[in-house]
């Protein structure tokens, strides 16, 4: 994925003011950034949800995204989102959704309405069907709020399995004390990225 000039504001508020941005396969990257830095606007410019007032974004392959706000019908069971999902994606089985389910500790709630679900579940939920149909690029908007410490742990084992795998992986957080886990930290601050070092400690 390759990002160039990007730009977007939301009346007189300038969010992102020319962001420049490479994100290559087997890479396992993070953007951080305070509350409102604009991070989520970044993330549905480069997923195609928000059409940005100036600036490219050129991908190859499939795309992944999760969104911050969880998009799920209640009246609907975790297994009819797959199933849904399953048709939307034409996929031939649920073999990658059921590994993702398993990886979560979270099969045993196929049968729950979505309505019914705690805040951790539903995101896994919303994780899963990011994940289901093993996309080359991965855009990951705090995908581990609501999460225990276990699935928390279990998630940073995904995406390190799917960098491994060759999958772009970006996640987004407001905060970044696993900054460790990353190949590479990028800051959202003034409208512009700024390349850090994963490795220097705490970076908050
Ligand atoms: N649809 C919108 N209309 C107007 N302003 C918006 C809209 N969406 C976001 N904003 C504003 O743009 C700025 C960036 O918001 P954004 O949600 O991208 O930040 P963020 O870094 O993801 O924040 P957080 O960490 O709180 O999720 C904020 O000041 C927000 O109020």
């Amino acid at each position: 994925m390759e990002v160039r000039g990007l730009h977007h504001s939301y009346r007189r508020r300038r969010v992102l003011r020319g962001i420049d941005f490479a994100l290559r396969p087997a890479v396992l990257a993070g953007i951080v950034g305070e509350n409102g830095a604009g991070k989520s606007t970044l993330l549905k410019a480069l997923s195609g949800e928000l059409r940005p007032d100036r600036g490219t974004v050129g991908r190859r392959g499939s795309l992944g995204y999760c969104p911050q706000t969880v998009v799920l019908d209640d009246a609907f069971t975790v297994r009819q989102h797959l199933d849904l999902f399953r048709a939307a994606f034409r996929l031939p089985d649920l073999r990658r959704a059921h590994e993702v389910l398993e990886t979560l500790a979270f099969t045993e709630y196929l049968d729950e309405r979505a309505g019914l679900l705690s805040g951790g579940s539903r995101q896994k939920l919303n994780l899963t069907l990011a994940l289901m149909h093993d996309p080359d690029v991965l855009l990951l908007d705090e995908p581990y709020q609501g999460f225990d410490w276990e699935t928390y742990l279990r998630f940073w084992e995904l995406a390190g399995a799917l960098r491994d795998a060759g999958r772009s992986v970006l996640v987004v957080s407001h905060l970044a004390y696993d900054a460790g886990r990353l190949d590479e930290l990028w800051r959202l601050r003034e409208g512009g990225l700024t390349r850090q070092d994963p490795r220097a400690g705490e970076v908050t």
